[in-house]
């Protein structure tokens, strides 16, 4: 379990992380989404000691990470995939943490296996794609098979076949117990891996809620598909209530108002309906929504 109780990180008058207090439970994968410059990777630097809060505190299973006795048995981390040392192969570059913590070879080729380097071990990760790079930072996490993994946007650069695995595997660490916390900053991604999300935005948290709770929430703004051959007469109808009617071919999408409503009001101006859709929202439109206000720029450069 991670918590963080007021955590907070300054960086001269910018305020990175702005008094932020989560728990990321075990059991669950927990996404961590934000739009670029929120604040995720200086969340996770603090929760792993390598950037010291402003104020509050973090900590994992009730310690902080300094004061862990055994790091990578306790935490598994993926922050930056390319901070291996180039001339180094993958088999060595593992073998060499595995050798701080008296974690055995064997485990080396156990994690080499399960992340599917098996056949450039043996090579020098200078060569490494991106996303073979990801892959080596994913095991060298699970190599001391710690109980909580923190892993930066895993996906990144991975192809569509990794992309799946990262998702697998991590619903598999989680199903075994573990807490497991990924940052993305595509809310699509998440929506099929996570349990559940924290959203941050400018620092701030602006969302910690179950996957289906924020889908749950972007459909109550969502809007009603209605067809009906007299709509001269629902229209008005309606808007007498403030929704607001546009027309969609031989439908009409009403906004403001939920179906039941539009039923009723229907049947009291005797108006016939084929058709009473609830449009759900997309958890990409709900993360947009509560993200709008919260991005630092944004697209053509202009100041939020
Ligand atoms: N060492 C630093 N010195 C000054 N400002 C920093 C430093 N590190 C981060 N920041 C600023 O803090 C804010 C949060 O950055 P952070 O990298 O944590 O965001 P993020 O959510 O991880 O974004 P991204 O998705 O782009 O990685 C940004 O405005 C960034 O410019």
């Amino acid at each position: 379990m991670i918590q963080a109780t007021h955590l907070t990180k300054r960086y001269g008058a910018k305020t990175a992380v702005d008094d932020v207090t989560f728990t990321v439970r075990p059991g669950l994968v927990t996404g961590f989404l934000g739009p670029n410059g929120a604040g995720k990777s200086t969340t996770m630097r603090m929760i792993v000691g390598l950037d010291r809060p402003t104020e509050g505190s973090v900590t994992v299973d009730g310690v902080r990470y300094a004061e862990l006795k055994a790091p990578l048995r306790e935490v598994g981390v993926l922050l930056d995939a390319k901070a291996v040392h180039p001339g180094r192969s993958a088999r060595g570059h593992l073998r060499a943490l595995a050798a701080t913590h008296s974690i055995p070879n064997r485990r080396v080729d156990e994690v080499i296996g399960l992340t599917g380097l098996d056949a450039v071990a043996g090579k020098r990760v200078k060569g490494f794609s991106l996303g073979m790079g990801q892959r080596l930072g994913i095991a060298a996490a699970l190599l001391g098979d710690p109980a909580t993994l923190i892993l930066d946007e895993p996906v990144n650069g991975l192809d569509p076949e990794g992309v799946i695995w990262v998702r697998k595997l991590a619903r598999h660490l989680a199903a075994e117990g573990r807490t497991v916390f990924l940052s993305s900053h595509l809310m699509s991604e998440m929506a099929q891996t996570a349990d559940h999300i924290i959203v941050l935005g400018r620092g701030r948290v602006i969302a910690d809620a179950p996957v289906a709770e924020i889908v749950a929430g972007a459909r109550g703004e969502g809007a009603v598909r209605v067809r009906t051959p007299h709509a001269e007469r629902l229209t008005p109808a309606v808007t007498a209530e403030g929704a607001s009617v546009t027309p969609d071919g031989d439908a009409l999408v009403v906004t403001g108002l939920r179906s039941e409503r539009i039923g009723e009001l229907a049947a009291h101006a005797g108006v016939v309906l084929y058709e009473l859709t609830p449009v759900a929202g997309s958890l990409e439109d709900a993360y947009l929504a509560l993200t709008q206000d919260e991005v630092e720029y944004h697209a053509g450069g202009e100041a939020a």
